[in-house]
């Protein structure tokens, strides 16, 4: 618990003044609710004397306290909501900074419906707290002090034999608070799981429909969809005992004031006016007690949500960008030397060295799973590489900071992943002031023109989710040209044209070529063909560089990059054969 109050306490710091204002207008609500059993023993009394007028007052006065009552309560939930829904965002905000400061490494570990848990769930379980949560703590703290205050100097007798039953209320209490937490944290997992299940059933509808398998998740979601409400019922058993044990005190209390503030009343010790405003105010601190075993469930599950927002909360702040002195545009020389790098326990890349002049076109082949994509992700920063193997301009990759390493960086990854958006917005997304004329000077570039023209709302039309209503061609020369709109040094193309066909994907390179000359480009291509114009060309082979060359000297080595090369042709020549046969075909992208 100490751990989860330190966590908060930060973001709690810039509302201090309004949780403040909030605290003061709980005490005048406090002291005007003192003031209502109050005028009923003043009542009482004038009854008891027969003073009409005193009566009249004390009505008067105590109508006026419910009142005015109302309007402070209002006041001080305005101060505490608000500091809360503000706390919020803040700690929203620090998430997704630090989340997007996260290595790859740390988007292998932790899977995206859990992650988005936390941004939901658990978020909203810390506002809770901090919200109502707080609000009822210091209510009830102002409330039990002067209550008791009033009491004492009513009956200290009375008042002690009242609050007989609370040590046995607080043992209760503090064995309930430890499973509490135990099981909040059990059931905000659940929930993580959940969230897994459905994010991975909604982005993987197409795959799941296609081949079937809608019955094998739909057993699979509901056996979590079963562990979550396993999860939920105990902890739903243990928290339907908080409020018995909390309602059990209220009433314990007043059956012993009842019978020993009786006797006293009988015996004439105790005027019946002071008896039954001791009793209204043993029944003022029955809705904060009860309160408290609701704070308490609050408590439990802010908790166990903090910690879980710790896993991105306690790394250290996210420092704005310190300014690269000369970047983007300038390509920069890169130098591997002696790199192994693995993911987990096999290395994805062995003992790689290597010396890139500035502005040159390196490309790279090789079999699947053999490393290429390794190393762009390394290049550009997504991976930290070990210390002292990969140099950018001299620059140690593992110890410049990412964000400014990216500033001169282009990377079209294997997937080129759009935001929902329009197709202008996602054009230049690394360039969003850009004018309308460069617009069109970019979709023409990347060969779009023609779709954009077709399209009804032209560069307005909406990609939908991830680019869905756009062919996996058009989304691939949308990445290209999001990446031709930021003037970078540095291009990372991870086989940029695997959705188009042979005659595109050769038009585009044609194009793209002469505006990339200059720059330092490394271009993964599963069709080795387009490496030919590369200035080298590494052929990767489980992790090392099997060749390297320019494309006639590996031809003339007659190694793996010959046998990939001249696949790829027969493969072209049978499919021209074929759409010969069956007539003009329709195109791939
Ligand atoms: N995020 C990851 N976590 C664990 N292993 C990974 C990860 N990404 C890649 N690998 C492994 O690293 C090795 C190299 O993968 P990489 O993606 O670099 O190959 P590639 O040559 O680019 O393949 P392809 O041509 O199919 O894209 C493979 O064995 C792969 O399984």
């Amino acid at each position: 618990m100490r751990g989860f109050a330190a966590a908060l306490r930060p973001y709690l710091r810039p509302y201090h003044r309004s949780l403040l204002l909030g605290s003061l207008w709980l005490l005048a609500t406090t002291l005007l609710a003192m003031v209502i059993p109050w005028m009923l023993k003043l009542g009482i009394e004038a009854v008891e004397d027969g003073h009409s007028a005193a009566l009249t007052t004390a009505v008067a006065v105590l109508a006026a306290a419910a009142l005015v009552r109302c309007a402070t309560r209002i006041a001080s939930r305005f101060y505490y909501l608000h500091s809360a829904r503000r706390l919020e965002v803040d700690l929203r905000r620090d998430l997704l900074a630090r989340l997007l400061h996260q290595s790859g490494f740390f988007f292998d570990r932790h899977r995206t419906g859990d992650l988005l848990a936390r941004f939901t769930g658990d978020l909203a379980n810390v506002r809770m707290f901090a919200g109502f949560g707080l609000l009822t703590i210091v209510n009830a703290v102002t409330v039990y002090i002067l209550t008791l205050a009033v009491m004492l100097m009513l009956s200290p007798t009375l008042t002690l034999v009242a609050v007989l039953p609370y040590p046995l209320m607080l043992l209760a209490v503090k064995w309930l608070s430890r499973h509490l937490l135990h099981h909040s944290a059990q059931v905000q997992e659940g929930m993580g799981r959940l969230s897994e299940a459905v994010e991975e059933g909604v982005s993987g509808q197409a795959v799941i429909r296609a081949y079937g398998l809608g019955a094998g998740r739909k057993a699979r979601f509901a056996e979590i969809n079963g562990e979550y409400l396993r999860r939920n019922l105990v902890l739903a058993r243990l928290r339907a005992l908080v409020l018995p044990i909390m309602t059990l005190v209220g009433p314990l209390g007043t059956l012993l004031v009842l019978y020993f503030g009786g006797r006293q009343v009988a015996a004439g010790s105790l005027s019946l006016g002071d008896f039954v405003a001791f009793n209204a105010y043993l029944v003022q601190l029955a809705w904060p007690t009860l309160l408290l075993g609701w704070v308490l469930t609050l408590l439990q599950r802010a908790s166990a949500s903090m910690e879980r927002l710790q896993l991105l909360l306690a790394l250290p702040p996210v420092a704005p960008p310190a300014a690269l002195p000369d970047v983007p545009g300038a390509a920069p020389e890169v130098r591997v030397r002696d790199l192994t790098f693995a993911y987990a326990d096999q290395p994805a890349l062995r003992d790689l060295s290597l010396e890139v002049p500035a502005g040159s076109l390196i490309g790279l082949a090789g079999p699947a799973g053999s490393g290429k994509s390794t190393l762009l992700r390394l290049l550009a920063a997504l991976y930290p590489p070990p210390p002292g193997t990969l140099f950018v301009d001299g620059q140690d990759l593992a110890r410049v900071d990412g964000r400014c390493h990216r500033l001169r960086v282009a990377a079209v990854p294997q997937e080129g992943r759009l935001f929902s958006g329009t197709l202008g917005e996602n054009l230049l997304y690394a360039a969003p002031e850009a004018s309308r004329e460069a617009l069109a000077d970019l979709a023409a570039r990347v060969q779009l023109q023609g779709e954009v023209a077709e399209f009804s709302q032209g560069f307005d039309t909406r990609v939908g989710e991830g680019g869905m209503s756009l062919s996996g061609g058009q989304r691939q020369r949308v990445a290209i040209g999001r990446a031709l709109a930021r003037d970078a040094g540095l291009w990372l193309l991870d086989d940029p044209f695997s959705h188009l066909d042979a005659a595109t994907a050769r038009a585009l390179w044609e194009e793209l070529r002469p505006l990339l000359s200059g720059h330092t480009v490394f271009l993964v291509s599963g069709r080795v063909s387009l490496l030919r114009s590369a200035d080298r060309i590494l052929v990767f082979d489980r992790g090392r560089i099997a060749e390297q060359g320019r494309h006639e000297d590996l031809i003339a080595e007659q190694g793996l990059y010959a046998r990939l090369y001249h696949r790829e042709q027969l493969q072209d020549e049978l499919e021209a054969g074929s759409a010969s046969n069956h007539g003009p075909g329709t195109p791939k992208n």
